[in-house]
């Protein structure tokens, strides 16, 4: 598991694009039968990257859950949100099976034991992008599509940031202790997301960009209001951004990307907006 401690604001002022890299970018989700896993102890959230192509991989495949967690199980202490983000594919939830095509949802509760995903075609395979956060009471495992997703259209052509934030795991879609995910299509060319930008000092946040066209990447801004950084995301990376870190991006064409909150509340709108012209 490649764990990442955090830092702060003061130390960040001074990374080279490297170390801001090591620190907050995290590549190579996608490996052929592996499990691929960070730890971030920004809110202690987890990202996972799921590759089944001959096999089917249960959560904790290469993990060490005693050292990592001190838990029997993966998920005894923690829920999980998952999307697929390549070919067709199916998740085992304690005997439940679960059909997930492209841009399909999954949330998975407190003391799920077995959690075993599989690919439906291995020339084909599916990809499941997985974000844990721990948690402290069972709620219900559901399936979302992006129809049962709350729509949330925004921007404008004339600002390059047209796009439809699909909240599928949200307070008004489904009950969950702390996590909150969605995902947000950028029309055709636009290209900023997020912004006008904003931070939220309850929550932390993760996000991973996809259908970045090939050739293209999408510059991720990151850092305090007033003290911004970027950094260059390939398709398909994902990216911590601690609660004192804005969080927004620029494509060299349109993309789509998955957001995912956990921390002190789940108020989709508690945000403290940054107006552009302030910005550093
Ligand atoms: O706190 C909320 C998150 O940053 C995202 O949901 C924002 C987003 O998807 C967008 O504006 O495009
Ligand atoms: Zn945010």
């Amino acid at each position: 598991m490649d764990i990442r401690y955090s830092t702060g604001p003061q130390d960040v002022k001074r990374y080279t694009t490297e170390e801001l890299r090591k620190e907050f970018l995290i590549e190579n989700l996608y490996q052929p039968d592996r499990v691929t896993a960070a730890y971030s102890h920004v809110d202690r959230m987890v990202v996972l990257g799921i590759m089944p192509v001959e096999q089917a991989l249960p959560i904790d495949q290469g993990i060490d859950v005693w050292a990592n967690f001190g838990t029997r199980y993966f998920l005894e202490r923690r829920e999980a949100g998952v999307f697929n983000l390549g070919g067709p594919g199916a998740v085992e939830a304690d005997g439940e099976t679960y059909s997930l095509d492209f841009q399909d949802c999954l949330y998975i509760t407190k003391e799920t034991k077995d959690v075993v995903f599989s690919s439906r075609d291995p020339r084909n395979p599916a990809r499941f992008y997985l974000v844990s956060a721990p948690a402290h009471k069972v709620c219900k495992t559901t399936f979302i599509s992006i129809k049962d997703a709350n729509k949330r259209p925004c921007g404008a052509e004339e600002t390059a940031n047209k796009r439809v934030i699909n909240q599928f795991i949200h307070p008004d879609v489904l009950e969950t202790c702390q996590l909150s995910m969605g995902l947000t299509q950028l029309a055709p060319g636009s290209v900023w997301n997020s912004m006008p930008c904003h931070t939220h000092e309850r929550r932390m946040e993760i996000y991973t960009y996809f259908n970045v066209p090939d050739g293209n990447v999408v510059f991720h801004m990151m850092g305090q209001p007033q003290e911004t950084r970027h950094l260059v995301m390939q398709n398909f990376d994902a990216v911590i951004s601690p609660s004192w870190s804005i969080h927004c991006g620029c494509g060299t064409s349109n993309y789509t990307f998955i957001w995912a909150m956990g921390g002190e509340n789940q108020a989709f709108d508690d945000m403290d907006n940054i107006d552009i012209p302030d910005i550093r």
